[in-house]
């Protein structure tokens, strides 16, 4: 296909607003695929996805679209996701396309994510088409929708916005019109020497590393020999195609093509999304400008559970994190889980939807420690001066009595909500410590931006945001800077011995009524012995809560029943044996140990 033809374009939209639908329709109406096929939706082809009905990974799908000009025209579509914890995703689809179409649901209208995905759309300098979607639903405000659109850009202020049903395909037609006519065709040289962008990747066990590619300058061919820029180790292109929507080789991929190259790099570190391949016999000079993987708020350790093994969980994370590269791990050992691994996510539902990835696509089991934020902590008589150390894992967090000042992270929250709950939306912030920055009104709708601390959205925050407003409000997060705070660690011992893996650090006024509300919730939550258990709370050196896991059956020594004295000094001494060969070594927790944690926010 001559590069004039050739169109790459992203749907941007808010969870929901139905691009997957629109993806299908495409590809339906360029007879990419039959209306049978499409039965079940291609696109979300992941497990995960089609449980829980949300795009997590993005697709790129070649289509050929016969315009009303009577030309041809290759329509590379790449469908991203939607949810916020999934930005990156986003901007990695962005990065290899030159258009997006802007989806907006009419039943709602403009969304947090609509904005968000807006804002990154237009850093990357991309031609947006702005479309209204679900105009065929009975609770469609059209006028509305279109009323909230035109006010988002100046540019959309006076031109035409598309009213399309993704669902009936009713104007879908004109969708596709607008594509070749508003979507600048790739620049980039032919003749050049090849960059190709990689803007995704999966490993496959025979073939190893399979990258999503764009090439923007030059031509790519089957057995070509490569490298990546700025590295030295070269590799074969053992062959390449385009997703069609199921994988199909082709011979070669010209200049603003988008389709996939099999390296055949079995080491999974070997090539990262964002780096530029070219060839090794007419290497090109510079790299593609690299997009910034977003950075981890939270961190969670991953731990081997039930019959997975260490080195199966191994595989399958350093696998995942190819496939995710906001997903973030390193090895990390905890006395009470063992080996495992510390990992960052972009948000508890990233965690979420990891640990179901890794069951669902690895068949691995997991336990997952309560999740924390980063802190920086500066010691006394910190040589030199102005540096801290950086803590993913409360495990490391140092002695009080060698700290000088703690700094966390914090983030611009930018939360969307009807207006009827607002009051309550902002009641939500300030008791987690947020500062009010800004307040916008659109109609029904209101952003209000907040600055939060990480470790207070880190929780519960986003469940009980959506439990509020029932499910209306959106969130969006960004990373502002550290500040100090005043945080503490809570350290938890069971029958005596710490368990390093339930250590988590919170604000020191609350520690008191954290500490005792923890250990309330971990009484129903350690499975139980035969004698009963202590479970204590200690911050700095000293024991804050305690309370006694009870014992499976009567304690010997306390139960009222008549018996010799003797008899209960027998009982009493195998009791305590039993104690001492359990102190320690063998405490194994249930994940719901660990949830305890998590949910500290709801009544014990
Ligand atoms: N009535 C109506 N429903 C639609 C239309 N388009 C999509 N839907 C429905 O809206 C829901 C969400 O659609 P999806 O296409 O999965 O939305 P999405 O934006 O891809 O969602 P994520 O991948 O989770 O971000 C589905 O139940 C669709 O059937 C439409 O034009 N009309």
């Amino acid at each position: 296909m001559k590069r004039e033809n050739i169109r790459n374009f992203a749907i941007i939209a808010h969870i929901d607003h139905g691009k997957s639908t629109l993806a299908d329709r495409i590809m339906e109406q360029t007879k990419t695929v039959s209306e049978r096929e499409l039965s079940a939706q291609l696109l979300d082809s992941m497990a995960v996805e089609q449980t829980h009905g949300v795009t997590v990974k993005a697709r790129s799908v070649r289509n050929f679209y016969h315009g009303a000009d009577g030309q041809e025209y290759e329509y590379n579509l790449i469908d991203t996701p939607g949810h916020v914890d999934f930005s990156d995703e986003v901007a990695k689809s962005l990065a290899a396309s030159d258009g997006a179409i802007l989806l907006v649901d009419a039943t709602q209208g403009v969304q947090a994510q609509t904005i968000a995905n807006l804002r990154l759309a237009i850093k990357y300098n991309l031609k947006i088409i702005p479309v209204i979607n679900k105009i065929d639903n009975v609770a469609a405000d059209i006028a509305a929708t279109e009323k909230q659109l035109r006010k988002l850009r100046p540019e959309f202020a006076s031109r035409p916005i598309l009213k399309i049903s993704a669902k009936t395909g009713q104007n879908v037609h004109q969708v596709l019109e607008a594509i070749y006519q508003e979507i600048p065709a790739p620049t980039g040289e032919p003749t050049a020497a090849l960059k190709a962008l990689v803007f995704d990747s999966q490993y496959d066990p025979y073939q190893g590393i399979i990258a999503d590619i764009r090439v923007f300058d030059g031509h790519l061919q089957t057995k070509q020999k490569l490298q990546l820029m700025g590295h030295d180790s070269s590799f074969t292109a053992q062959s390449i195609g385009i997703f069609n929507p199921d994988m199909k080789a082709v011979p070669t991929l010209t200049t603003g093509e988008v389709g996939y190259l099999v390296t055949g790099l079995k080491d999974v570190q070997a090539l990262q999304v964002g780096e530029t391949i070219t060839t090794t016999a007419h290497p090109a000079t510079t790299a593609i400008p690299n997009f910034k993987p977003a950075q981890s708020m939270v961190y969670a350790g991953l731990f081997p559970k039930g019959e997975t093994s260490y080195e199966e969980l191994k595989q399958a994370i350093s696998k995942l994190a190819l496939n995710d590269t906001s997903f973030h791990y390193k090895p990390e050992q905890s006395e009470a889980l063992d080996a495992g691994f510390r990992c960052g996510f972009l948000g508890i539902f990233h965690l979420q939807i990891i640990k179901e990835r890794l069951r669902t696509e690895y068949h691995v089991e997991v336990l997952t420690t309560a999740p924390n934020a980063t802190y920086q902590v500066y010691l006394k008589n910190q040589q030199p001066q102005g540096e801290y150390l950086t803590i993913t894992n409360p495990v490391e967090f140092p002695d009080f009595a060698i700290i000088d000042h703690v700094c966390e992270s914090f983030v611009k929250a930018i939360i969307t909500t009807p207006n009827t709950y607002l009051s309550a939306v902002m009641k939500l912030c300030e008791e987690h410590y947020g500062e009010l920055l800004d307040i916008d009104n659109q109609q029904d709708l209101v952003t209000l931006t907040y600055k939060l601390p990480v470790s207070e959205i880190a929780y519960n925050f986003f469940n009980s945001l959506k439990s509020l407003t029932h499910g209306y409000a959106t969130l969006d997060t960004e990373f502002l800077d550290y500040e100090p705070v005043d945080i503490v660690k809570i350290q938890t011992q069971i029958n005596y011995a710490p368990v390093d893996a339930l250590d988590i650090l919170v604000p020191r006024q609350q520690a008191d009524q954290i500490a005792h509300k923890l250990v309330e919730k971990l009484k129903y939550a350690i499975p139980r012995r035969l004698y009963p258990m202590p479970v204590q709370a200690i911050i700095e050196n000293k024991v804050i809560a305690r309370v006694d896991v009870p014992p499976l059956r009567k304690n010997a020594a306390v139960n009222g029943e008549q018996r010799s004295i003797s008899k209960k000094q027998q009982l009493l001494r195998r009791q305590s044996l039993n104690k001492r060969q359990a102190a320690r070594s063998d405490i194994k927790l249930p994940q719901s140990v660990f949830d305890a944690v998590l949910n500290l926010d709801s009544p014990a």
